[in-house]
């Protein structure tokens, strides 16, 4: 910013290097990042996020397509990881180093403890050859890995993040449960820079291309990334394809009218609470209960209006089941914690926030607060 603006005031007198890649960026509306008027261009790495992530989303199909049980490890928090969240986040950590060799930063879910075990070698065989064989699918990498290096790049996912510099953010898979059922699941991989939200890439193997609620369309076809970069809009392409096309959340006014998503898993976010603040909305149709951020991902093309996710009590979010959705749904769209806070990515792994998140356009937030906090305080004193 300020070597631009020098450029302009003192262009004769001053050597400067090649102007940086600027873009113009709305002043406004998404709660990730802060309102700035001029931003820096991340398009390199949003690049090697989408190809990171799409790679990532064909392995899975592959995993998804031929699941055995013995597919399933169960991690110390009871939720299950398969040898395709393994695979996934190997594969992108290492395509973002292959990219970005100097500076690498990751934040993931996964670590490889579990797969160092006695009796695991089998298991990481199985991952190893996943990521080797999603690499040569790719014309780019001639690269063979070995176990070692597949464990290491696994292990690349342990950065803190915090509110310094620039790191990624992945979910390899988000909605394990999902997976495991044959039902939705995404890939989210997200940059923070400086603590903020700069740009974001979900993969989506088993959204429909056609809205979620449009039970009549021809078209049956499956597999959406999303993307999005700050004051860039917010974009859907098939998975298989590039053609793209612009999203924008729905701008509907009357919440009578509006659609919600909520977690498909009730020990994920209390149903009963969300059916209350529906109800107390006007809120006509039945919640739509997907898995994942891909709640996120059809928000932002207007297949609904809200999102609620309301956890129990003592659940702490993970910067990496919001990050990328939350840029996602950034082009119309609003992400808020219950109390109207912006989220803050800037803090570590965790988001420390007031009892749940709420997404919805510009126009209906004002309402969707004033409904769960007269919700949450019936909760709290009922009558
Ligand atoms: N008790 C709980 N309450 C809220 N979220 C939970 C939870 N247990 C697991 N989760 C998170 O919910 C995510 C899935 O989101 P959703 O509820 O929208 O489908 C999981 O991501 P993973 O599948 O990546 O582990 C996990 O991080
Ligand atoms: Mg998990
Ligand atoms: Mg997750
Ligand atoms: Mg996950």
């Amino acid at each position: 910013m300020s070597i631009n603006w020098l450029r302009v005031v003192f262009p004769s007198i001053i050597k400067l290097p090649p102007p940086l890649p600027l873009r113009y960026s709305s002043p406004s509306s998404c709660s990730c990042f802060s309102s700035v008027v001029v931003a820096m261009s991340y398009d390199k790495e949003l690049t090697a996020a989408k190809k990171a992530a799409s790679l990532a989303a064909r392995l899975c199909q592959k995993v998804q397509k031929s699941l055995l049980q013995s597919d399933v490890q169960s991690k110390n928090d009871r939720s299950p990881v398969t040898v395709a969240d393994y695979g996934s986040q190997a594969l992108v950590s290492f395509v973002l180093q292959q990219e970005f060799p100097a500076e690498f930063s990751l934040v993931a879910e996964e670590d490889s403890k579990d797969l160092r075990k006695d009796g695991a070698q089998e298991l990481v065989d199985r991952i190893t050859k996943l990521v080797n064989d999603s690499l040569a699918s790719d014309e780019s990498y001639s690269v063979t890995l070995s176990t070692e290096d597949v464990l290491k790049a696994i292990d690349s996912g342990k950065s803190e993040g915090g509110s310094q510099g620039r790191h990624w953010v992945l979910d390899p898979i988000d909605g394990t449960k999902g997976f495991l059922r044959g039902g939705q699941y995404a890939i989210a991989l997200a940059l923070l820079d400086r603590g903020k939200v700069v740009l974001g890439v979900l993969a989506c193997p088993n959204l429909p291309l056609t809205p979620i609620n449009d039970q009549h369309s021809p078209n049956n076809e499956v597999g959406c990334l999303f993307f999005a970069e700050v004051g860039g809009g917010s974009y859907m392409q098939p998975l298989d394809s590039s053609s793209t096309v612009k999203v924008q959340v729905s701008g509907i006014e009357n919440p009578e009218e509006a659609s919600f998503f909520e977690s498909y898993e009730a020990a994920h976010s209390m149903h009963d609470l969300s059916s209350l603040i529906a109800q107390k909305l006007g809120v006509k149709a039945p919640p739509v209960r997907i898995d994942s951020q891909v709640k996120y991902g059809a928000l932002s093309r207007g297949d609904g209006a809200i999102y609620m996710r309301l956890p129990h009590k003592g659940y702490r979010e993970k910067i990496w089941d919001h990050a990328a959705g939350c840029i996602v749904v950034t082009a119309g769209g609003v992400v808020m914690d219950a109390a109207g806070n912006p989220l803050d990515f800037s803090k570590g792994k965790f988001l420390d926030l007031d009892t749940g998140i709420i997404v919805t356009n510009q126009k209906l937030m004002p309402i969707l607060i004033k409904a769960v906090r007269e919700s949450l305080e019936e909760k709290a004193s009922p009558l």
